[in-house]
């Protein structure tokens, strides 16, 4: 766990999302996968009670991935090319999971919607208190996005994991940037771009009436 905390890099993380949007304002596939895989190692050094959330991260980074390595894999660059290539071809399952359970849609839609809460929480993280608590943060910021596509197992077992969050600072600390200051200072350059990779994929999807695949 410590060699994984060593290797966890906020500024690869900021980095891959910052490549994310084309010249086209198209969000490239390979950068935001490559965004939450990152994201992804830093919530496995966080502990073991993180590790559901992490599996279902993993198990959806792979299905993308997948589809990246197969012969259709010019169709999944962008995640506009992906919804062209995938309602095109019939691949979505529009009104309940059946013949395509594990459409790229689908399941980019679960990230997105993650992304929506890993902006806020960002955010929260960015302009809060030196020792304001992140397990509040991230529980606020939990409850006003992923939590009302969940269930209510799922919603009680994300709160108690949140409680083993450290204060604040300490947790900007072990993003391998610096100090806390440095961190937020990263955070606030990066912040613009998330948004902007949500902002597209929302507009892409609420354009083609895909917010609420099942
Ligand atoms: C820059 C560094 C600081 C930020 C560190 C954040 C690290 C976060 C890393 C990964 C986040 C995990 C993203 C989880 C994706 C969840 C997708 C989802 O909603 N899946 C549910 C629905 O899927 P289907 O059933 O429809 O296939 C699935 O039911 C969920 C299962 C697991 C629970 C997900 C809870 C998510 C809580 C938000 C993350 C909290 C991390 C806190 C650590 C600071």
């Amino acid at each position: 766990m410590a060699e994984e905390a060593e290797t966890f890099s906020l500024r690869e993380v900021l980095v891959a999302f910052t490549a994310c949007v084309s010249e086209q304002r198209e969000v490239r596939v390979d950068p935001y996968l490559a965004g939450w895989k990152g994201l992804v190692r830093f919530l496995n050094c966080l502990g073991t009670i993180f590790s559901f959330i992490s599996k279902d991260a993993v198990t959806k980074i792979e299905i993308i991935e997948n589809y990246r390595n197969s012969d259709q894999r010019d169709k999944y660059l962008t995640v506009q090319s992906m919804v062209e290539y995938e309602l095109a071809n019939g691949l979505v399952d529009l009104q309940k999971r059946s013949e395509h359970p594990n459409s790229g849609c689908r399941t980019f839609l679960r990230l997105h919607r993650a992304l929506h809460w890993l902006q806020m929480f960002l955010e929260g993280l960015r302009t809060g208190e030196d020792n304001s608590k992140t397990s509040v943060i991230c529980s606020e910021t939990y409850d006003a996005s992923l939590a009302n596509h969940h269930p209510w197992i799922i919603r009680k077992a994300a709160g108690v994991a949140f409680c083993v969050l450290p204060t604040r600072n300490t947790f900007l600390e072990t993003m391998n940037v610096g100090t806390a200051e440095e961190a937020v200072a990263m955070l606030g350059d990066a912040l613009p771009y998330i948004c902007e990779v949500y902002k597209i994929t929302e507009e892409l999807y609420a354009q083609h009436k895909l917010l609420d695949l099942p």
